[in-house]
């Protein structure tokens, strides 16, 4: 005798009720260098998907997905491919993410079904950035100028050299740090150490001193701050403390802003392998066009989907 099917169809399962009784977000999760980012496709609109209150409760990693922020693909402004928006973990809005336009670059191939090499233009709050998907699947990305004007950075610190903040003296809790300040669209203060002293930038408490650089009141929106050690005039090693985000794996921008402060310091050429607690990226400050390159790769870590 065989099994007696059902009477009646399946009771909805709670998967079922929560798709039909709340908005429901796709996401792809992705990392750079261990700085990792929830991807949004947001082709269909300029309005992010999530508010940057919802992107708090987002990335926080013991109630939430988890991730230093959020990331939306939007349609392309004033002839761009596409338009990149990102929230922070604290729900700021900054204007340019590297590690982040990396994955974004790998996240459109994903949700256009490209393949092999592929190069975009993007709009973002940093102007046109141009990722381009390298053969190895590293990602190389035109960052464009680095802005050494100090309101444009924006800094209270004046100008010492060239129009530039370089090496200037900053008093963070008492203390006097030489620090130079370097913007990619985000603001970046970057020190080699102190007065007299190098930093051994392993041995630095970012939780204490982070938050001091990033409040300081010589940077009104803020800023990211690179703590950086030396090994060659091509071999850079950093720590960061993000703005809005605060210690984090590896920070792109970040990386362009501390080549860009070693050349202008003395320390390095203009082509360097910055050394991350996430992994290295290639750094590049071109003479011929004062733009900067970087180039690194971009993961995706896991596929979701999550109630909003
Ligand atoms: N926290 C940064 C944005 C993310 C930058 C960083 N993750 C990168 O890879 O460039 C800021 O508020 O300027």
């Amino acid at each position: 005798m065989g099994v007696e099917a059902p009477s009646k169809s399946p009771t909805p399962s709670f998967l079922d009720r929560i798709q039909s009784e709340s908005r429901i977000l796709p996401f792809v999760k992705y990392q750079g260098l261990g700085n990792d980012f929830i991807m949004v496709d947001n082709r269909d609109s300029l309005e992010p998907k999530v508010s940057p209150e919802q992107a708090i409760k987002l990335c926080d990693r013991n109630f939430g997905i988890g991730a230093d922020g959020v990331i939306f693909v939007m349609p392309g402004t004033d002839g761009t491919d596409y338009t990149m928006r990102i929230f922070n973990s604290d729900g700021s809005e900054p204007e340019m993410c590297g590690n982040g336009v990396r994955c974004f670059a790998h996240f459109i191939s994903e949700l256009e079904n490209f393949r092999g090499t592929r190069r975009f233009t993007v709009h973002t709050g940093a102007g046109l950035i141009i990722p381009e998907i390298q053969n190895d699947g590293q990602v190389k990305v035109d960052m464009g100028q680095p802005i050494l004007a100090p309101q444009d950075i924006p800094t209270k610190l004046p100008a010492n050299k060239g129009g530039a903040v370089v090496k200037a003296e900053l008093v963070v809790d008492g203390v006097t740090w030489n620090v130079t300040c370097v913007s990619m669209g985000n603001p970046h203060c970057v020190t080699f150490g102190m007065r007299s002293q190098v930093l051994q930038v392993d041995e630095l408490k970012l939780e204490q001193i982070g938050p001091k650089f990033e409040y300081h009141e010589m940077f009104p929106s803020r800023t990211n701050t690179a703590f950086v050690q030396v090994f060659s005039r091509s071999h850079l090693k950093m720590r960061v403390w993000e703005r809005g985000a605060g210690a984090t794996l590896a920070c792109g921008t970040g990386a362009c802003a501390v080549v860009v402060a070693a050349v202008l310091e003395g320390h390095a050429e203009r082509k360097c392998v910055v050394e991350l607690p996430g992994g290295p990226l290639q750094i590049e400050w071109r003479e011929e066009d004062n733009h900067v390159y970087m180039t690194g790769p971009a993961e995706a870590v896991f596929y979701g989907s999550v109630p909003l």
